[in-house]
């Protein structure tokens, strides 16, 4: 069978991808991702076209932003990709200097600012980051050529400019269990059987940001593994419309007023972020796509890289505390309270606590070091300090924004009311704020303060910020593994002058 007559599924990603027109700016993206016909169910029913879907647009629009700042901003959101040999956006290039990930932190926080939500496309950078240096390494020990083929997919997801999803979370049915144990095995994603062509997976992967918004995905396994567990140890490239693979949508905190006529209630109308179920039934990864396949020792190593680049990613939530600490400032404006000490003091604890996130985040960037396949990577701890930061000051700056926001965040009347004949009237005369202000522009930033810490990007804010990238306790678990207390016993026995 020669390359034209070769069905679609085990056509190699270059051949699909060199078809695909590159995409440049955000409104091709948006193009790209038209008349795909993926199977998305949404209240209970399928989705005929994503792009034109109240509730979905706002996740799309956010990523739109990542191709928009490229292009506006290149020397923050572009890089040189050795790869490929030209320049490349940001969320491709595989780090190859501490400096490259400091630029992708400050570009995280760039993209948080200009969305005030998840903007889905850091899970697929630190994948796509950790398979070059684990691949490389899985060669070395057996002799395999995963890192041959991963570098000729990042080729030419590179020059077509394509967003990779990562797909690690499985459902995991019961905690206590390891993927065999399992009463149904399908809780972790699995190779059902291999042919001369390819593998078959079957699963799901769970909580996966920007699922339908991605052209491939990318699975991996999301825990360490043994030797019984090899059918689990799968990593496979898929396209995101590939046979087989459905998505069913996640609710959000007041989604469905993305439905309602108007947009101040909806308090961040442009943005919004996308979590699917991402089911995979009986699906086809043609060998060329396989990257792993039963080298269950790697699995273990392969979790602990990802999360030492993505916890550090987290630092693209002090984006969205810098909108906050701007929301709460403005709201305590408009409300004649800004020159109180306590709403001064407030506003300087969001700052502090946003700062630390950042501190700890960028820190473990500047530490970064080379691995053996020239890909550098975070410096764990600190990014493990990061994103256990994340699990915490996110909510308490919330808390603060709502302090100073006053109950109003709550209660505030819809906007359909604000238009009514009779209770509209009523409305502007008792919201007002300080006389000089527009009632209009309290009721906005309200909206904004309850969108992202109650509504749909407090999803992203808060509680995202929690569980993604692994719940606080995994962070506490390799903190743990890291903090060498018998070399810190050493020194505090040294100087209190104890010999053995
Ligand atoms: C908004 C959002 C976006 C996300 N995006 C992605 C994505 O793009 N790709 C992706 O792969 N994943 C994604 N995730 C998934 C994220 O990594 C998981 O939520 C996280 O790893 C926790 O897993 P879980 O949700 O299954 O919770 P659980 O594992 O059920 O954890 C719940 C609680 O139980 C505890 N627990 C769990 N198992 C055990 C055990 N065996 N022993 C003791 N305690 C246990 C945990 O510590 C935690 O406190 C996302 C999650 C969220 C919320």
């Amino acid at each position: 069978m020669n390359a034209e007559t070769k069905h679609p599924r085990e056509e190699s990603a270059k051949a699909r991808l060199d078809r695909m027109p590159s995409i440049r700016t955000g409104d091709d993206y948006v193009d790209s991702l038209r008349n795909r016909g993926v199977t998305v169910y949404l209240f209970g029913e399928t989705v005929a076209e994503p792009v034109d879907n109240p509730m979905i647009r706002p996740s799309i629009n956010a990523l739109k932003a990542t191709y928009d700042l490229a292009i506006s901003d290149p020397d923050l959101a572009t890089a040189h990709s050795p790869i490929i040999d030209a320049p490349v956006n940001r969320f491709l290039h595989i780090p190859t200097s501490s400096e490259d990930l400091v630029t992708k932190n400050r570009m995280q926080r760039r993209m948080g600012q200009i969305t005030g939500t998840c903007f889905q496309r850091c899970a697929g950078l630190d994948t796509v980051s950790v398979l070059h240096s684990i691949t490389y390494d899985i060669d070395q020990k057996h002799g395999t050529a995963y890192h041959r083929r991963f570098l000729d997919f990042l080729a030419a997801a590179q020059r077509a400019n394509i967003i990779i999803g990562a797909g690690m979370t499985d459902p995991k049915g019961d905690r206590s269990k390891r993927p065999h144990e399992q009463a149904d095995p399908d809780m972790f994603l699995h190779v059902t059987r291999r042919t001369e062509r390819g593998i078959y997976v079957t699963g799901a992967k769970a909580h996966m940001t920007g699922g339908l918004n991605s052209h491939w995905i990318a699975v991996m396994p999301t825990m360490n593994l043994g030797e019984e567990d090899s059918d689990y140890a799968v990593v496979g490239l898929v396209p995101g419309d590939a046979e087989g693979i459905s998505y069913i949508y996640g609710r959000q905190s007041c989604d469905a007023r993305a439905f309602e006529a108007g947009e101040i209630d909806k308090g961040n109308a442009r943005f919004g972020g996308q979590e699917t179920l991402t089911v995979f039934d009986d699906v086809f990864i043609p060998w060329e796509h396989v990257l792993m396949d039963g080298e269950y020792e790697f699995a273990q190593e392969m979790v602990s890289r990802f999360t030492a680049y993505h916890r550090a990613s987290y630092v693209c939530k002090t984006g969205l505390g810098d909108v906050m600490v701007g929301a709460a400032a403005a709201i305590a404006e408009m409300n004649g309270a800004e020159k109180a000490s306590h709403i001064k003091d407030k506003l300087v604890e969001m700052v502090h606590l946003n700062e630390t996130i950042f501190s700890s985040g960028i820190a473990s960037s500047h530490e970064a070091k080379p691995l053996p396949s020239g890909a550098w990577m975070n410096d764990s701890m600190l990014s493990n300090v990061c994103k256990h930061n994340v699990t915490r000051f996110p909510y308490e700056i919330s808390r603060m924004a709502q302090d100073i926001a006053g109950g109003i965040v709550v209660t505030l009347p819809s906007e359909a009311d604000f238009e009514h004949e009779i209770a509209g009237p009523i409305l502007k005369k008792y919201m007002k704020g300080k006389d000089d202000i527009p009632v209009e522009h309290r009721q906005r930033m309200l909206r904004l303060i309850e969108n992202m810490t109650l509504g749909r990007n407090a999803v992203g804010y808060l509680t995202e910020s929690l569980h993604g990238a692994g719940s606080p306790q995994a962070q506490r678990i390799q903190i743990a593994r890291q903090m060498d207390a018998e070399g810190k016993k050493k020194l505090a026995r040294d100087l209190a002058g104890i010999r053995d």
